[in-house]
């Protein structure tokens, strides 16, 4: 029996890093996939992992049809076991009902990755079908992590390095790095409490004025 397994877990935990370990693991025991992506940071048809590794991929823009695509390649005698599907929070409902009727009718395992709920806490429409058809939903093992040390749950947008509420649901963008100006548009990850209180790194540093209590100078 083919699956639809969906692996989810905040910005940066990982989750292009598992595409693309799942596509080498099947591809090398003579597998034949396909790898899908939506809108990656690294450009229009392209997989990438900040793990510096990167694969070409078929990009998903909302008009793309999975179920046409994978009868269109079988029906010209082309093999295909399993899909690699990054970015699944992009895809539209109907892709992702595509996605599993191609589980069930064509019996090829799909593996979707993606983040499920945006900057704002609301899933991403993709994320919500994954939610409620996927075989089975799975956190990311590796633990992406708040500044304050607990898990990493939401995806907080800044602007400008200052965290914001409202806006686009979808801005591409990379985590900020501590050590560099704040981006125009970027993202930290914190865990809930954190992300309610709109704490921020940048902001939980400016609002610790207590000087040391025992300075030894
Ligand atoms: N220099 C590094 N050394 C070790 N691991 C790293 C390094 N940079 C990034 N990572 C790992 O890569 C993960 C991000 O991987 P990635 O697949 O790009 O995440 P996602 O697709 O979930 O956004 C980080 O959580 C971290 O574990
Ligand atoms: C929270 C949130 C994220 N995005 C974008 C930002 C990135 O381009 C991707 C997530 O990629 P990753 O591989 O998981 O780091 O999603 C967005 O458009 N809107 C949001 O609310």
């Amino acid at each position: 029996m083919a699956s639809l397994l969906f692996f989810t877990g905040t910005m940066d935990s990982g989750k292009s890093t598992l595409a693309l370990q799942t596509n080498h693991n099947h591809a090398a025991r003579g597998r034949v996939g396909r790898i899908f992506t939506s809108q990656d940071r690294a450009g229009d048809g392209r997989l990438s992992s900040r793990l510096g590794l990167s694969t070409e991929a078929i990009e998903v823009d909302p008009d793309f049809g999975f179920w046409s695509y994978v009868v269109g390649a079988l029906t010209q005698g082309e093999r295909i076991d399993y899909l690699i599907c990054d970015e699944a929070q992009f895809y539209t409902a109907v892709q992702v009902e595509e996605l599993a009727r191609i589980s069930d009718e064509l019996q090829i395992d799909v593996f979707a990755f993606g983040i499920l709920t945006d900057f704002r806490t609301r899933l991403f429409e993709g994320s919500a079908r994954l939610v409620e058809l996927a075989d089975r939903i799975q956190p990311l093992q590796v633990e992406a992590l708040c500044w304050c040390g607990k898990r990493a749950t939401h995806n907080a947008r800044t602007e400008n390095g200052v965290m914001v509420t409202e806006g686009d649901q979808i801005v591409v963008g990379d985590v900020e790095d501590p050590a560099q100006p704040a981006p125009t548009v970027g993202y930290e990850v914190l865990c809930r409490q954190h992300h309610r209180r709109r704490m921020t790194t940048a902001r939980a540093r400016a609002v610790t004025t207590v000087p040391d209590p025992l300075p030894f100078s």
